[in-house]
């Protein structure tokens, strides 16, 4: 087994509500770097960990993480619609192998991927259908969540896997830094917002159309006074950042969830596909090597963007 890891901040608003081209060359100077890396490797398997944001998961049925066999990308925002081309037999044999290790995670046998799984793919492959992918949806926007150390374990039950496996595999976190787009929450939510967080699957286009408006407004007034959400957190993604870096991944056993959507934003949380990732990485060949591709608090996407890079000692 060889294994690399590339974990990634998303966003849906790129190329809807840009920065200054100088922020726009510095990203895609970064991302044209990851996927050159990437087609450098040239893995046999991708291994996503990816978030949901109530395109595929709904509170009718939503689990604290989910593999699936087969996946399909809706299409939200400007991202490519249609199938993944998941790894089937292993994906299967994946689950089997989480389970008999004593961590829980759903089953899908046919899953709706949205941005937060897509975008990244799409950035680091050209394609959602380039290699062979297995993707994890933790569930990093519906509470309550599973704390921290959960998604620690199923990292490392994940990279234990991947050790058995005689192939390149690239493992993948995508979402955070710290930020909070207008995504709704159920509590206290109207009973037309209830019913959509509960089972609002396959939106109509207008609805879909008015969703992406409002976060593109969202963009607009993020990071000032007008804007009712928590803004990003430069000093709050340095350390967790730096944490990465210094492998002290025991640490986001301390985590509290309570207190990280306060101090940097509830959808800070898609970090946690980050922790799973750096985890597999430490589970499947003892220690890594990691490097900080780039940083940046980025209002106009609503991201504390970072990308970030590692492999075995
Ligand atoms: O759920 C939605 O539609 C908005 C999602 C969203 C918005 C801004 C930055 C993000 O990283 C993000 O995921
Ligand atoms: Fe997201």
């Amino acid at each position: 087994m060889t294994i690399k890891l590339k974990c990634l901040s998303h966003t849906p608003l790129r190329g809807l509500n840009d920065p200054a081209p100088e922020v726009i060359a510095e990203v895609d100077a970064v991302l044209a770097r990851s996927r050159a890396d990437v087609e450098a490797f040239d893995p046999e398997l991708i291994v996503i960990f990816a978030p949901d944001h109530y395109n595929g998961l709904f509170y009718d049925l939503m689990p604290p993480f989910v593999i699936a066999t087969a996946a399909e990308s809706v299409g939200d925002y400007m991202t490519l619609p249609g199938p993944l081309s998941v790894a089937r037999d292993l994906a299967l044999d994946l689950a089997r192998f989480i389970l008999d290790r004593d961590v829980d995670i759903a089953l899908s046998h046919r899953l709706q991927v949205d941005h937060g799984c897509t975008q990244t793919l799409e950035e680091l492959t050209g394609s959602l259908t380039r290699y062979p992918v297995i993707p994890i949806i933790i569930n990093s926007a519906a509470p309550p969540f599973a704390p921290y150390r959960r998604i620690r374990q199923l990292g490392e039950v994940v990279g234990r896997f991947i050790a058995t496996l005689d192939k390149r595999v690239l493992v993948v976190g995508t979402g955070g830094l710290s930020h909070e787009p207008p995504v709704p929450l159920l509590e206290g939510a109207s009973d037309a917002i209830g019913e959509f967080l509960i089972c609002g699957r396959n939106p109509t286009p207008e609805a879909r159309a008015a969703r992406q408006e409002r976060t593109i407004a969202a963009g607009k007034i993020y990071g000032t006074a007008l804007s009712a959400q928590t803004p990003l957190n430069a000093e709050w993604d340095r350390a967790f950042i730096d944490l990465l870096l210094d492998g002290r991944l025991d640490a986001v056993d301390d985590f509290s969830i309570e207190e990280i959507s306060k101090e940097a934003g509830r959808s800070t949380h898609e970090v946690r596909t980050w922790v799973a990732a750096f985890a597999a990485l430490a589970a499947a060949q003892g220690g890594y090597r990691a490097r900080r591709d780039y940083y940046r608090p980025i209002n106009e996407w609503i991201a504390g963007y970072g990308v970030m890079s590692a492999e075995p000692r």
